[in-house]
């Protein structure tokens, strides 16, 4: 019996793995759990994620990956062999082949950290993959056409920014400046103007629940809690809408800003066709309240966000996969 070939979106904030022939299988958080004095993993996935912030002297809840590379090898390692163990394809007699996505502007050296990890988690052969491209393909955009498709891919650690046409990225811009970027400014902006101290995941329920980055489009307002910075008592406060409009605009900017020189630097001919056929919007930050009408105030170009933005890597790969053996260049 052969093992399946498995599709990865080795996210900074999430991990999702494509089997050959069943589709998503998982879908977990990336986020380890160790114990800091034997480095012994405890947790992996959603169960070491309930860990972040409040875990005791002796254990460590991290994200082993930065700005979409490898920051911490041994997790990274140890948390994709435990998903590969949880989803069962290894078969007694054969390890499956890898496909992995990766942005678009890291180095050889990073680019052989992903592959290490992988093969080192059981993989026979790792291909690479850029992220934008696969992403491109998973939001059903038709990039083997003779024809310009635009993506923006808003994930944790980066956004990868890309003009496709024939099967190939013609021009591309990958930044640091993505979802955990937005939420550390949420975080900045409540410890600066209400002296309070709260943690990660109450600076993302913020941007998520009641954010924006398009001026007076949502008026929500929430009641966070967190510890007063002077007294170190818990307090209460109330944050608008509005508000975190104004913390994201600077970050957000960039944003727009990237997407505007990508624009500037493809080819006349593609430009033309990107007018009509508009700019898709994949990753967790497509889902950003707002980001749509930004981009089309900003761009002047059709804004669409993907069905399931957060999947569209990993369906990706799942069509790349089934392509796999008929085509003959996929390595990076
Ligand atoms: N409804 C939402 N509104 C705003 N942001 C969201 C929403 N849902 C998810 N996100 C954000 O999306 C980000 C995660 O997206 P995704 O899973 O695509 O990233 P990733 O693939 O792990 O990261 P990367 O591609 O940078 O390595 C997180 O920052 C999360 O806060």
């Amino acid at each position: 019996m052969f093992a399946r070939d498995i599709g990865i979106d080795l996210g900074t904030a999430n991990v999702l793995i494509h089997v050959k022939g069943k589709g998503i299988v998982l879908n977990q958080p990336t986020v380890v759990a160790m114990d800091r004095n034997t480095g012994k993993v405890l947790e992996v996935g959603e169960d070491a994620q309930r860990m972040v912030g409040r875990t005791p002297e002796n254990i460590e809840a991290t994200r082993p990956l930065k700005d979409g590379i490898i920051a911490d090898f041994d997790a990274t390692e140890a948390m994709l062999k435990y998903f590969i163990q949880k989803i069962n394809v290894r078969s007694f007699l054969s390890r499956p082949r890898m496909l992995i996505c990766c942005p678009t502007n890291i180095t050889k050296v990073e680019q052989q950290a992903i592959k290490q990890a992988a093969e080192k988690a059981g993989g026979k052969k790792v291909f690479l993959e850029e992220e934008p491209k696969v992403a491109a393909i998973g939001a059903g955009m038709e990039i083997y056409e003779p024809y310009g498709n635009m993506i923006v891919d808003i994930g944790g650690g980066t956004t990868d920014i890309a003009v496709l046409s024939m099967g190939e990225i013609v021009t591309a811009s990958s930044i640091k400046i993505a979802g955990n970027r937005l939420d550390q400014e949420i975080l900045q902006y409540i410890k600066k103007e209400y002296q309070l101290l709260i943690g990660e995941r109450t600076a993302e329920n913020i941007k998520i629940n009641v954010g924006t980055v398009f001026p007076a489009t949502r008026t929500e307002v929430v009641d966070i809690r967190g510890r007063d910075r002077i007294t170190g008592l818990p307090r209460t406060i109330s944050v608008s809408s509005e508000e975190i409009e104004k913390a994201l605009r600077e970050p957000v900017q960039v944003i727009v800003q990237t997407a505007r020189k990508v624009l500037e630097r493809t080819p006349p001919e593609l430009s033309a066709d990107i007018i009509e056929r508009g700019v898709t919007l994949t990753g967790g930050g497509a889902l950003l309240h707002g980001v749509d009408q930004l981009l089309f105030e900003e761009l002047k170009v059709p804004v669409m966000i993907a069905d399931s933005p957060m999947d569209c890597v990993a369906a990706g790969t799942g069509m790349i996969l089934e392509n796999m053996d008929k085509r003959s260049k996929i390595v990076l």
